[in-house]
């Protein structure tokens, strides 16, 4: 362990690049940012975060070909977690420190700040050459992190590794000095905007058009949030009543860190269960609820149906389709077969199942424009959702403002009220009778793994799923698949993938009953049994063998 050699350097214990890199979470950053868990150190500190900065405006500067005298402008937001004011300014100081200038957002979501890369207005101090959020989705309240955009939209995982590797040789050469100056920068050069008022207006322009530039085109609608103490609260104050809509039952706008009422995220039982409450309790039109930074969401109509997983894909797919006839709808792995029949018979688009994470869905939709296959929507079953038209980024707010604008324009034409228009887009959608997620932990620790990464293990334990499922008659290998083995049979199907991030390997299952589910569960457990590194109790416990 070596260490600098000045008071405050020495409090900054050497990290080499290995350590940064743990940072890396696909296409994000992110880490323990504050103590309160036990067990989890903080490894996203001050120092950290400013080698960070400095290392993101030094691959801008790359990218752009500038030189320090352009004094590229970066912009910063961050959502409601406690330590979103340490890390914004650890990072402004790494900004300044590389001659960079640094504008403020405040509270902000993840869509809003990639759209200040393509805001053309100097009122607001647009477009930012680069910009910064800071957030950890829905993740507790002691993790945050760091999510980066250019004009050409968010960052890859190779340009975060680059970051990363960066970040920990500036790290490594920092001196009380230059740690000085470089908050001597930040405190010269600090700027302020309140640039959610430009995106805001941006929606409501959006919808208003839509209806045919009405300027209250929800006038009598009531429409709830919960934004689950996130940084969604604005929708219904800057979106939704300038649009005439009544929001009074909206929950959990106010921001706070600790997430007191529910975790911020449309995929969570308890989460979706608020808002469907809040619907009912109001007697509402629509719920909609958000993540903690509004990359994603998902609504509720006025009987308590939720609009989420793979109802807001066929929800989605109906609208898009509607406007683009016959286009591709790109989705993750872990849809149903009910939504491809819906897409392709019912809407008479194609259903192109990909991967799972929303950088893949995404990326998947551009690549296939490019090779001349229209697609118009890419979108996951954990909310996250893109168009084409709304430059492939992946905005909350923005799928709303899809499903507003299919409620005012029904409307207009004469359709009713309420969101019925929204449940009728998306009749004849089969939906199985059990459903369920198993996460089976892989123990990177089990002398079975050897020497080998839990990837390596994954990998063999699919191997040896695929071949099991050969000799099965009742079994049948999907014919076009991306991810994992993904089976049918007994009415149903199952998947078995790596996780994108974690050592897991998620076992999806639909199937039309109980039993028909745990016929698929046993046909797993028998295939994989062999090894040992494997935690199977999940999958044990929901076949009644353990
Ligand atoms: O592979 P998993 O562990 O299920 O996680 C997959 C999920 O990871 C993150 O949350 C991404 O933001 C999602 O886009 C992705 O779907």
């Amino acid at each position: 362990m070596a260490a600098s050699s000045s008071a405050s350097a020495t409090a900054m214990p050497y990290l080499d690049k290995t350590d940064f890199l743990k940072l890396q979470n696909g296409s994000d950053i992110r880490g323990v940012a504050i103590d309160g868990v036990e067990g989890e150190k903080v490894n996203l500190t001050e120092p950290v975060a400013e080698a960070i900065g400095a290392a993101f405006a030094a691959w801008l500067m790359e990218k752009k070909k500038a030189d320090s005298s352009q004094h590229l402008r970066v912009s910063i937001g961050h959502d409601t977690r406690i330590s979103a004011k340490l890390l914004q300014n650890a990072i402004s100081r790494g900004l300044a420190g590389a001659g960079l200038e640094f504008v403020h957002y405040g509270l902000a979501s993840t869509p809003a700040m990639f759209n200040c890369t393509l805001t053309k207005d100097e009122a607001f101090l647009c477009p930012a050459d680069g910009s910064i959020m800071i957030t950890a989705s829905h993740l507790p309240f002691n993790r945050n992190g760091f999510k980066f955009f250019t004009n050409a939209g968010g960052l890859g995982k190779a340009d975060i590794k680059d970051i990363l590797e960066r970040a920990a040789d500036i790290y490594n050469q920092f001196t009380p000095e230059s740690l000085k100056n470089s908050e001597k920068k930040a405190l010269l050069n600090f700027k302020k905007v309140d640039y959610m008022i430009a995106y805001t207006s941006d929606l409501v322009k959006a919808v208003r058009k839509a209806a045919g530039n009405i300027e209250k085109p929800l006038e009598g609608f009531h429409i709830v949030v919960d934004a689950g103490n996130g940084a969604g609260g604005f929708f219904a104050e800057k979106v939704l009543k300038p649009l005439g809509a009544i929001t009074s039952g909206s929950q959990f706008l106010e921001p706070d860190g600790l997430f007191p009422n529910h975790i911020p995220n449309p995929e969570d039982k308890t989460a979706m269960k608020a808002i469907t409450q809040a619907v009912l309790d109001n007697k509402a039109d629509l719920g909609i609820i958000f993540d903690t930074d509004v990359d994603r969401s998902a609504a509720v109509d006025f009987t308590g149906r939720e609009f989420n997983r793979n109802r807001l894909i066929a929800l989605m797919a109906a609208i898009v389709l509607e406007e683009h006839p016959g286009t591709t709808i790109v989705t993750d792995s872990v849809t149903s077969d009910g939504l491809t029949t819906f897409i392709e018979k019912k809407l008479g688009g194609k259903h192109h199942r990909f991967k799972r994470g929303y950088k893949n869905v995404i990326d998947e939709a551009i690549r296939l424009n490019s090779i001349g296959e229209e697609s118009h929507l890419a979108i996951e079953t954990s909310g996250h959702g893109a168009l084409k038209e709304n430059h492939w980024l992946d905005d909350g707010a923005y799928l709303m403002v899809k499903i507003l604008n299919k409620l005012a324009s029904a409307r207009a034409s004469g359709n009713g009220g309420g969101s019925k228009v929204l449940t009728d887009l998306i009749e004849g959608l089969e939906e199985p009778a059990f459903a369920t997620e198993l996460r089976l932990k892989i123990n990177q620790f089990h002398p079975d793994l050897k020497e080998g990464s839990f990837r390596e293990y994954g990998e063999a334990v699919l191997k040896q799923l695929e071949n099991s499922i050969g000799s099965d008659p009742s079994l049948h290998k999907a014919p076009v698949n991306y991810e994992g083995v993904r089976v049918s049979g007994h009415g149903g199907w199952f998947l078995l993938r790596l996780s994108l991030h974690d050592p897991v390997l998620p076992l999806n299952i639909e199937a039309p009953s109980n039993d028909d589910a745990v016929k698929l569960g046993l046909a797993v457990l028998e295939a994989v049994k062999g090894f040992g590194g494997l935690d199977t109790s999940a999958l044990k416990k929901f076949v009644g063998a353990s």
